[in-house]
């Protein structure tokens, strides 16, 4: 049974998709969308970014961009169902139609998931269902293959289990460390996201027997 997702808004509609993005670290993923949404025709609009923790380079990006943005971190719940609850509250007070999670290291719970259904993706930089969870280039490297690259997909209860929205494949070179090739890997898992956030954006999607379509 396919499932409504995103309402498409036509490139240059008056009300641009409402993304929140939760994040992590760097937010160099972030950036590009930030970067992306500045245009109007693009069809998103950052309205908030969440952190799980203080003190991150993609909390700042935010903030020079005039973004919204909040944290929850787990230690200060008295469990992970709190939390899970307290975050899901935090991002649906900017009522998303899209929730990006761009290098966000923590896994959302049942209520998340049961409030956002089928609007939350994440971006993976590693070709699933291979190499899931917190280290997938350098699980990649260390397998030896020949070729890896990253994952954008929806959000479901396992890890890194989602339907597929999109892939990018790169080399790995025979000198690569693992740094080296996650630098390579977010150079396509920009593009990626970019590009593919916008048409979630302006087409909406579907998701059926776990194909991910665009349009509705
Ligand atoms: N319900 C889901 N939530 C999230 C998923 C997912 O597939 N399902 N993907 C992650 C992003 N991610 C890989 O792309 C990922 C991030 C973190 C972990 C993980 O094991 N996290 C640990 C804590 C690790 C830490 O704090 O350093 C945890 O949550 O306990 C696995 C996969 C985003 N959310
Ligand atoms: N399993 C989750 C995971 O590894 N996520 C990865 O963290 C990086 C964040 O980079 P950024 O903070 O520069 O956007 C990205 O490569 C993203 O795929």
């Amino acid at each position: 049974m396919s499932t409504p997702s995103v309402e498409p808004t036509p490139s240059g509609a008056a009300a641009p998709a409402r993304v929140v993005v939760l994040v992590s670290g760097s937010g160099t993923n972030l950036q590009a969308l930030l970067d992306a949404s500045a245009d109007p025709a693009y069809g998103a609009r950052i309205v908030a970014v969440g952190a799980d923790r203080d003190e991150i380079e993609g909390l700042a990006r935010a903030d020079r961009h005039n973004v919204p943005t909040f944290v929850a971190r787990l230690k200060d719940f008295s469990s992970r169902d709190a939390w899970d609850h307290a975050l899901a509250d935090r991002v649906a007070a900017f009522e998303p139609d899209l929730v990006v999670l761009a290098g966000f290291m923590k896994l959302v719970g049942p209520e998340f998931l049961e409030r956002f259904e089928g609007k939350v993706v994440n971006t993976h930089p590693a070709l699933c269902p291979s190499f899931p969870g917190v280290n997938g280039p350098g699980d990649a490297l260390a397998y030896g293959v020949k070729v890896t690259g990253a994952t954008l997909f929806v959000v479901d209860a396992g890890v890194d289990t989602g339907p597929i929205v999109a892939q990018t494949v790169v080399p790995v070179e025979d000198d690569d460390d693992a740094s080296a090739l996650h630098e390579r890997i977010k150079v396509a898992e920009r593009r990626m996201l970019v590009d593919n956030v916008g048409r979630m954006a302006r087409e909406g999607f579907r998701i059926t027997d776990r194909k991910v379509r665009f349009g509705l």
